[in-house]
């Protein structure tokens, strides 16, 4: 048996170049604030964190996170990392309830608990190496020939702007597609007229054969939203995406028993915090993102939970971290995808701080049975657009 020996995380920076943001891009939680300007700035990923494990023999396993990525630098570094070293990374399920109940206080939910995500994938990465298996085959093995995705971005902007974006997409079969708003309460009725021109637009290009997604990203509210869901009707979308803020749960709930499925959790942590959402019906898609919930270990105790309810998981974010839990659980259909192009959000970033993720071919992505652990390394190809913080 081979012990951590060390834990050292990273803090890329991105210096590149990045689209520059545009207005009514993407709503979002920053929208119901007097403060205009670029209100998606404080939701953007140019910063990523890498958390990587070493074992006493030289194997290393690497996690990552990309919500505040100094602040869960400096929680592991102080807290989580002194936990873990000298410890059996195969008593992965100890390591989490050391972690996750010693920073109880104020670690169960957002940078305590993205910080146990780090190092959780990171313990599962090397559980993977040192038995010289994929991670998918730990958690329940292939499920799935390969993994259906759909395509995401589609940001609020021009209609012919979208349509163009939507018809290019449609080239590399997609398996469906998720669009944001980029108007909100905030825009009244006007806007409103504008969201649903764009659904209209979209669902033109893409027909109904396939499926639409639709993003709010926190920037709706319960009133505007039981406005909103019959006029969306007719477009027949697969989800309504976060349409109120992560806390707002029996908001949710209300919502979920219209006529639109709404769909949630990339903002919500833990096993605990499911239940909640799915005691209260609150979501008909579970979205968690496992870089954010509690990394591996959690996010399988929530895929068999969600399993019970038979409420389908579709993590946020594709990223391998995600792929091997969609590929190791049948209630896991789909992952989402965010297609490889010039940093923008920062969703995207993932692609430049990591080699191995997988390239979608025609609507699908592939893991390989032979690669131990995630498959992932750390990219040597952009490393002068990146100011790395150790
Ligand atoms: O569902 C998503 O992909 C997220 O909400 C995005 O990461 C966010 O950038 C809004 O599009
Ligand atoms: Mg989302």
């Amino acid at each position: 048996m081979t012990k951590i020996k060390s834990v050292r995380t990273k803090v890329w920076n991105w210096t590149g170049k990045t689209v520059p943001p545009q207005g009514s891009f993407c709503t979002n939680a920053g929208d119901a604030l007097y403060e205009r300007g670029d209100a998606m700035g404080s939701f953007r990923f140019h910063q990523w964190l890498t958390c990587e494990i070493e074992c006493e023999d030289g194997t290393i396993g690497i996690g990552n996170a990309a919500l505040a990525p100094n602040l869960v630098k400096a929680t592991i570094d102080q807290y989580l990392a002194p936990m873990v070293i000298g410890e059996d990374p195969f008593d992965y399920a100890y390591l989490w309830e050391k972690m996750y109940r010693k920073t109880h206080a104020w670690g169960r939910k957002g940078i305590g608990m993205t910080a146990i995500s780090a190092v959780d994938i990171a313990i599962w990465d090397l559980m993977g190496k040192l038995t010289g298996k994929p991670v998918f085959k730990l958690l329940g093995g292939r499920t799935k020939e390969s993994i259906p995705v759909y395509y995401s971005k589609l940001y609020s902007g021009p209609i012919d702007a979208m349509q163009a974006e939507a018809a290019e997409a449609q080239k590399s079969n997609y398996q469906g597609y998720k669009m944001r708003f980029g108007f909100g309460p905030k825009d009244g009725m006007a806007g409103m007229r504008e969201n649903l021109k764009r659904v209209e637009a979209v669902r033109e290009v893409i027909g109904y054969n396939v499926d639409l997604m639709l993003e709010c990203y926190m920037g709706w509210n319960l009133d505007y939203t039981r406005r909103m869901l019959p006029k969306l009707e007719k477009y027949e979308p697969r989800w309504l995406e976060e349409p109120v803020i992560a806390d707002d749960i029996h908001g949710y709930a209300e919502l979920n028993r219209g006529p639109i499925p709404i769909s949630g959790g990339e903002h919500e942590f833990s096993l605990m915090g499911f239940r909640q959402l799915l005691d209260l019906r609150a979501v008909s898609v579970i979205q968690y993102d496992t870089n954010r919930v509690g990394g591996i270990t959690a996010a399988q105790k929530i895929n068999a939970l969600a399993e019970a309810y038979q409420v389908p998981v579709i993590p946020h974010a594709g990223q391998m971290h995600n792929y091997h839990l969609t590929m190791a659980n049948v209630n896991c259909p789909i992952s989402e995808y965010f297609p490889v192009f010039d940093v923008e959000v920062g969703n995207e970033l993932f692609y430049y701080v990591f080699d191995g993720d997988p390239v979608a071919e025609n609507g699908f992505l592939q893991l390989d049975d032979t690669v131990p652990g995630l498959g992932l390394s750390l990219s040597d190809r952009h490393l002068n657009d990146f100011e790395i913080e150790e």
